[in-house]
């Protein structure tokens, strides 16, 4: 590890510090200023004595993006130090896909990030990561494997917490978890319409958080039920407000996205706004971030509700409104959120995340249980 730069964080850098700015979300923008680079602790001011400061070699780094590894929400107290050695950024570049939006926060790609230096940041945290996943009505027989391929690959070493929310829980299998992860049952009415079911998802959860998970958990991932993990979700998902790119969009130009386009609609994008098109299916964050994205949801969705209309992709054209207004700190690119019918992601992709259940061709199967 010699001769590498090392990098020592303490807590969030101030906003107003002058090496560094936050730049949305939980990103902060070091600017390396030759040889050097401070982080601040937010709770302790411009005391500098908590202040590191580090020696790079001039020709490594010139632009390093941290993702703040402390969270104030959480109460904790932020460590020491965390100290590791980070490689060149070189090394974590794709040159074939982007990595970065026009705000700066960073798009996860395989080959973008280094899981062992993440754990290393993130496990000494001690945090509990919450899965929320719906099975209502038939749904229900995807529980087993979703489950069962999440214990293989979902934030692998950190203590997870699964809530299904179900109308039917003699229905749910009984799967063998792991040490330090659980699985919670949550009782929830069905509704008619699958467009209701999917949407009253938002509503579900933003009560959940204010019930019970905000005392449980310090991220959320807000996951559709059919889909199976293939590749490992890990550390590198985590961010205060995480959003996943549609994969049947990434290519595709922002005139062609899906979003609604009614105007009396509250989830109405006009043409030219909006930067990606994001998956219903995929997104979370900090707890108490999720708590207010699926509020504002609800409520817009709600709204559409009194004027007797539904959005076109019902409150995936929400969250795509909300994106659009409130940018995510982070995005998951659509290896998170893959579909095995259409052609495989770019080179050196991992597919993560199949939304359709491998090769069983589910996903036809799924839309015949919507009819
Ligand atoms: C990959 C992706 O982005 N998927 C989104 C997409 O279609 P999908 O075709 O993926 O929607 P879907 O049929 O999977 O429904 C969404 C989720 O609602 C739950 N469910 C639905 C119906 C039902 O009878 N019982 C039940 O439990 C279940 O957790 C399911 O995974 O559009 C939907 C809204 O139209 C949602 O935004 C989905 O997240
Ligand atoms: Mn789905």
């Amino acid at each position: 590890m010699r001769g590498l730069p090392y990098v020592a964080i303490s807590d969030p850098v101030q906003r107003s510090h002058g090496l560094s700015r936050r730049v949305g979300g939980d990103i902060y923008l070091a600017h390396l200023q030759r040889t050097e680079f401070r982080f601040r602790s937010r709770r302790s001011g411009f005391d500098s004595s908590c202040s590191e400061s580090l020696k790079v070699p001039q020709d490594s780094l010139l632009l390093c993006i941290i993702q703040c590894l402390f969270h104030s929400y959480t109460g904790l107290r932020p460590k020491e130090t965390v100290s590791f050695c980070f490689p060149p950024f070189s090394s974590f570049r794709r040159q074939d896909v982007l990595t970065l939006t026009p705000w700066l926060a960073p798009i996860v790609w395989e080959g973008t990030f280094n899981s062992e230096i993440l754990d290393n940041a993130y496990k000494p945290l001690n945090l509990t990561i919450g899965v929320t996943a719906f099975a209502i009505g038939k749904y229900t027989r995807f529980v087993g494997r979703f489950l069962e391929s999440a214990e293989k690959h979902f934030m692998k070493g950190y203590r997870v917490n699964y809530y299904i929310f179900t109308n039917d829980p003699q229905a749910i299998p009984r799967v063998q978890l792991q040490p330090s992860r659980r699985l919670s049952i949550v009782p929830i009415k069905k509704y008619s319409h699958w467009q209701e079911i999917s949407m009253r998802r938002m509503e579900a959860i933003n009560r959940h958080i204010a019930e019970m998970s905000h005392r449980e958990v310090n991220y959320l991932f807000c996951l559709d039920i059919d889909m199976v993990f293939y590749n490992p979700w890990g550390a590198e998902t985590l961010g205060e407000l995480v959003a996943a790119i549609h994969p049947g969009y990434y290519k595709v130009p922002r005139s062609q996205f899906p979003y609604e386009r009614r105007s009396f609609s509250a989830a109405f994008i006009p043409d030219g706004q909006g930067d990606f098109y994001y998956g219903g299916a995929v997104f979370g964050g900090l707890i108490s971030q999720v708590y207010e994205f699926t509020r504002t949801c609800h409520m817009t969705i709600l709204a559409d509700k009194a004027n007797g209309i539904m959005a076109a992709w019902q409150e995936e054209s929400h969250l795509n409104r909300h994106f659009a207004s409130h940018k995510p700190s982070k995005l998951l690119s659509p290896e998170y959120l893959w579909d095995d019918t259409k052609p495989k992601p770019p080179e050196d992709s991992k597919t993560r995340v199949d939304i359709n259940l491998g090769k069983e061709n589910i996903h036809n199967y799924n839309k015949h249980l919507k009819e």
